[in-house]
């Protein structure tokens, strides 16, 4: 109460007719009053004062205290005070404009203000899922009468976003994800929509909105191994014009990271579950960062409170609702964003809402006004229920359940007359596919470009590097690793030498070299892709990159990062076997074990591009493995191979990595005869028993002479040039 008489402004809460207004929805101050039903407040109160409101999200709570003469008045406490560095910004952000609240929120709604930078309109919009041509086809074979089944997900829908901070709220499942998608020329391969949607009183396509719009996803999926500041000024390097300097870019990293709180963190490491970095409610302000770093004039988000708590929530939406509204030199940014079910304090920092139901609008436009609408439909929100809690619980039939036992299910029927009430309740809305063409020509002039394809592999190679270096510690055991797996081999097959005996063991242990090389890369590759791919995906659809510029960086910078452990592994293991002591001998065993691991690696990439999951990814490489290992030209040498089988064998890129390693350590070998030996040579080779002198002989016996070493390395070469083909297919055009 004392809170209430030192304060200057006044509150009407009664009706013309002297009646409590029982949906007074802050109406002349920014104020968002609980609603009042009459059977609780019979008699009105009159005029009541209350504090001018510098925060737009007070709440003014009316309470039938039992034994007060008149309505005890209570002020719910001021939202609590966000987080350190936002807390601060507000406050500034406050302080720097001098107009009041209320003020500069109607002009951001006054759709024909020309601080509403962007209006998007849509017009019997009708969503639909549409079956797969292959799919039907393959019906249409075993069945004539086959007709393609398709779900609508959104019904003959018009509305119009017409600036500042909107929610398309519904309950799960209503197609809040579908229209917002929809809208952002982001629908899922099989689905389709027929209708018109207008961005500024034109038509308008991905590409378009790619530049001047953003679009945060619900899973804040970013890279976990670089800092905020760096995630900042890479995504600031490939996304800002190219007419920007290093200078103004850094500055812009800096006001964003101003702007999201986020200046005490900007050296954080985002984290990844190994190592945790950045709170979740600090993730989702990297995200929005990253598209607010070329000043969108549009932007939307996918639930973007999920798996945040209510205060950061609730901070997450003074920054939306700020930005939504404008600085005093800046235009605003159109903001929407679906939500599933806000909190009162969230909910009152939205200028308006679509309601969705079942993939119909049942509630479109201011948010205030929505209170007074369902009120007038025979639905007033009851005292102390959060606004948002009830509109849904208006669209949403009750559902008797165990704590819910009471509740009466509506007939069809019944909630269709609940429908009809709320839509007959509301003011037709009138679209004009032409609004905002005015703001279309200055939109249109500053449509900014990416940086060069050449600059953005250099950027990407860079990012690359680092998050490599980063993850420094899997490198270091991966060489450690190979280290100790090439003694172990050198120990086992020490110093060879040139007996008759060193025949069987020779074969063995470079197949076994091979093999080792030849499986390793990949296995570290089926693991990272699949994440690497969804965040390039991401990173892609809001136009940040081609794809072929990732994909030259991605290749160039793997292959740097892989190279050192073939490297390490050939000089151990050639040393202690004790093979051919040529410097030439040497360099081409090495390249072998190169371009076996690269070549394994750039499976394992075509594999992970075109399978897309990990799951499915980690099915079919082991398989392959095995069978490139089966006809690897050691178990059955290539001379035995049936006819049939043929086709596998020349696929076997271990055959060409052992045999070309084999033709080179052969060439030129000079042997000693040994008794014993021979006769297990002999029998080995189901020949007459005679000493092997040198490797030619067993070159012949394998049947290793069909090609040359050149020839080895120019099919592994093609293996590796095929594989990558695929995997940029696969990386470019899948896209889901
Ligand atoms: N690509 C698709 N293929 C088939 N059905 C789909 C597709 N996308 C959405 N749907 C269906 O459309 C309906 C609306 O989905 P949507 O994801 O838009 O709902 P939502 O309101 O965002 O739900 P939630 O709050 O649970 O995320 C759901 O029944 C969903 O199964």
């Amino acid at each position: 109460m004392k809170e209430f008489e030192n304060s200057p402004a006044k509150i009407d809460i009664t009706n013309i007719d002297g009646q409590i207004n029982p949906s007074f929805v802050g109406s002349h101050t920014d104020y968002q009053l609980q609603t009042i039903s009459e059977e609780e407040y019979p008699k009105p109160s009159g005029l009541l004062r209350g504090t001018s409101a510098s925060n737009s999200s007070f709440q003014v709570l009316y309470e039938a205290a039992a034994g007060e003469d008149s309505h005890g008045i209570t002020f719910a406490p001021p939202p609590p005070a966000p987080s350190s560095a936002f807390a601060h910004n507000q406050q500034q952000h406050h302080q720097s404009n001098d107009r009041p609240a209320h003020e500069r929120q109607s002009s951001v709604l006054d759709p024909m203000s020309d601080r509403v930078s962007t209006i998007l309109v849509w017009q019997n919009l009708v969503v639909f899922t549409r079956e797969d041509e292959k799919k039907l086809c393959f019906k249409r074979c075993l069945s004539k009468n086959a007709q393609p089944k398709s779900k609508r997900l959104l019904h003959n829908v018009s509305g119009a976003i017409t600036g500042g901070l909107w929610a398309v709220m519904g309950p799960s499942g209503s197609g809040k994800s579908t229209l917002l998608n929809t809208l952002a020329c982001r629908l899922d391969v099989n689905t389709t929509f027929t209708g018109e949607m207008r961005l500024n009183g034109a038509p308008y396509d991905n590409a378009e909105l790619k530049r001047i719009a953003g679009y945060v996803m619900q899973d804040d999926l970013l890279n976990g191994y670089l800092t905020v500041e760096e995630t900042l000024m890479y995504t600031a390097e490939l996304r800002l014009p190219r007419t920007f300097t290093n200078e103004q870019r850094k500055q812009r990293v800096d006001e964003v990271l101003d702007e999201l709180g986020l200046t005490h963190a900007r050296h954080d490491i985002i984290g990844v579950q190994s190592k945790r970095g950045i709170s979740g409610s600090e993730r989702k302000r990297v995200c929005v960062g990253m598209q607010l770093l070329s000043r969108p004039q549009l932007l939307f988000l996918d639930e973007p409170t999920t798996g945040l708590d209510s205060v950061t929530a609730l901070d997450l939406l003074y920054i939306l609702h700020a930005l939504a509204h404008g600085k005093s030199q800046d235009k605003a940014v159109t903001i929407v964003c679906s939500i599933h079910q806000p909190q009162a304090k969230i909910f009152n920092l939205f200028d308006s809402i679509v309601l969705l139901k079942a993939g119909h609008i049942m509630y479109q436009g201011s948010r205030k006004q929505s209170i007074e609408v369902f009120r007038a439909a025979g639905f007033p929100c009851p005292l102390f229920t959060n606004p948002a809690d009830h509109l849904l619980d208006v669209i949403t039939p009750p559902k008797p359940n165990q704590e819910n036992s009471d509740a009466i299910p509506l007939t069809i029927e019944q909630q269709n007359s609940v429908d009809q009430a709320l839509i007959k309740a509301q003011p037709a809305i009138e679209i004009d596919l032409n609004m905002g063409l005015n703001k279309r020509v200055g939109q249109m002039a500053n449509l900014p470009r990416n940086p060069p394809w050449h600059k953005q592999i250099r950027i990407l190679f860079r990012r690359n590097l680092q998050e490599q270096y980063r993850k420094k510690i899997l490198i270091i055991t991966s060489v450690f690793q190979t280290i100790i797996m090439a003694v172990l081999i050198g120990t086992v097959f020490l110093h060879i030498g040139t007996s008759q005996t060193s025949i069987l063991r020779r074969q063995p242990v470079l197949f076994f070299c091979i093999i080792n090389q030849g499986v390793f890369g990949a296995l570290t590759v089926i693991n990272s892709f699949p994440v690497e791919r969804t965040l390039t995906l991401r990173e892609r659809a809001a136009g940040t990159y081609f794809a072929s510029a990732y994909f030259v960086a991605k290749i160039l910078s793997d292959t740097l990062v892989q190279l050192p452990i073939p490297i390490v592994f050939s000089c151990v293991v050639y040393y202690l076997i004790g093979l051919q002591p040529e410097a030439a001998k040497f360099f081409i065993f090495m390249i072998f074990i190169i371009l076996c691991s690269v070549t394994s690696t750039s499976m394992a990439l075509m594999i992970s591009a075109l399978c897309r999951t990990t799951a499915l990814s980690v099915t079919v490489l082991p398989m392959l493995l095995e069978l490139t290992r089966l006809f690897g030209g050691f178990f059955v040498p290539p001379i035995n191979v049936p006819g049939y089988l043929s086709w596998i064998d020349a696929l076997s890129y271990i055959k060409y990595a052992f045999v070309g390693a084999a033709l080179n350590e052969l060439e030129g070998l000079r042997l000693n005869c040994n008794g014993v030996a021979v006769t297990i040579v002999n029998a080995t080779y189901n020949i007459t028993a005679q000493c092997t002198t040198n490797g030619e002989a067993l070159i012949k016996l394998r049947g290793y002479e069909y090609i040359n070493i050149g020839g080895c390395i120019g099919v592994l070469l093609s293996f590796i040039i095929f594989c990558r083909f695929w995997a940029f297919i696969g990386v470019r055009f899948l896209k889901h």
